[in-house]
């Protein structure tokens, strides 16, 4: 018997196959059907454990292909079921491999509904005692992110990515369009980055509390604004708007889904996105940092989207790239790509 224990003193029951030790993390769910294998390897969910409201995973095992970095990366990861199969067992497999507990046969639906009524907790899998440490590490972003800088040879405008743990679809969305990308550690510098001549940075997406990032990364974002054009998505639009002034908040339960409804505020029209987010930007702070909404949560009305008045610089909480989930945002690529082309070239002449 393997137990889930919350902060809050409730525990949940299940089972581990083979070998585990105990892990602790922040406990959130995700309620995408689908879609299993990009988000388990999706860095953002580093110091998780990641609870899937889908009743079965794992019902068709792991495609090498569509895998967002090389492991997968929560803390743990709890489940209802994992079917008998040939693909279930592969499934497993692929998780004991890389040392992440599994932990199956848990009353999912229940444990689902208390952190959505009690809000995100801090959890440990276990032998039900409470978790010891109260705040996930704030190395979460270096550990995610790649430690050398690495640029793609060839032709092609040149976009820039912070890496704080960018999912590999990102990257795969610009080369797609034609963009060489170079790929920089999460602390690395504006004169670092400048040095390279980017048309375009694309701030993306990682792991924990954007407000950990005060101290390198968000000074690193305020000095690229207006010298060159940011796009921002997930924890990047995060940064982005800490970079200008706003704030940002803990969500009471985050998003985390494939089929969340953002309306875009200037055209009326619904996007169902990919998320995975447990912060926002603080609506009321938006307005005072020259920022306009330009996407809101149809659930909650929270912010999915903001753009600099003063900068080319914008930014999306969803995620356009999917991987999994549909590609109603796959258009902001386009538009990133259209800005290397405008305003980048503005900025390599001046
Ligand atoms: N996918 C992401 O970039 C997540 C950003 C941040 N870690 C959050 O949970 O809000």
């Amino acid at each position: 018997m393997v137990r889930l224990g919350l902060a809050d003193g409730a525990v949940f029951e299940g089972r581990c196959e083979g070998p585990w030790e105990p892990r602790e993390g922040e406990t959130v769910f995700t309620t995408g059907s689908t879609g299993y294998p990009q988000g388990l390897t999706d860095p953002s969910y580093r110091g998780q454990i990641l609870v899937f409201a889908f009743p079965l995973v794992g019902q068709y095992g792991v495609d090498e292909d569509a895998l967002e970095s090389l492991r997968p990366q929560p803390e743990a990861v709890v489940v209802s079921r994992v079917p008998e199969t040939g693909a279930g067992r592969r499934f497993r497999e692929w998780l004991r491999r890389a040392g992440i507990p599994l932990m199956e046969g848990v009353d999912t639906r229940a444990l689902v509904l208390h952190l959505r009524d009690r809000g995100t907790l801090r959890g440990r899998l276990g032998d039900g005692s409470l978790p010891r440490s109260s705040r996930f590490a704030p190395d979460l972003v270096a550990s995610a992110s790649c430690a050398v800088p690495e640029t793609d040879p060839g032709e092609g405008p040149l976009a820039a990515v912070l890496d704080w743990g960018v999912k590999e679809s990102i990257l795969r969305r610009l080369r797609e369009r034609g963009v060489r990308v170079a790929r920089l550690p999460w602390n690395a510098s504006a004169r670092e980055v400048l040095a390279l001549r980017p048309r375009g940075v694309l701030l993306g997406n990682g792991p924990g509390d954007p407000q950990d990032l005060l101290s390198g990364p968000v000074g690193t974002v305020r000095e690229l604004l207006g010298r060159v054009p940011l796009f921002g998505i997930c924890l990047g639009m995060q940064v982005l708007a800490l970079a200008c002034g706003a704030a940002t908040e803990k969500l009471p339960f985050g998003h985390r889904g494939v089929n969340h409804p953002v309306r875009e505020e200037a055209t009326g029209r619904t996007l169902l996105t990919s998320q995975n987010h447990g912060y926002g930007v603080v609506d009321a702070s938006a307005e005072g940092a020259g920022l306009t909404v330009t996407f809101r949560h149809l659930g909650d009305g929270s912010v999915e989207g903001i753009a600099s008045g003063a900068y080319p610089a914008w930014g999306v909480q969803f995620h356009p790239e999917a991987a999994p989930g549909p590609w109603d945002g796959a258009f902001l690529f386009d538009r990133f790509v259209a800005s290397l082309d405008e305003e980048g070239r503005k900025g390599a002449a001046a």
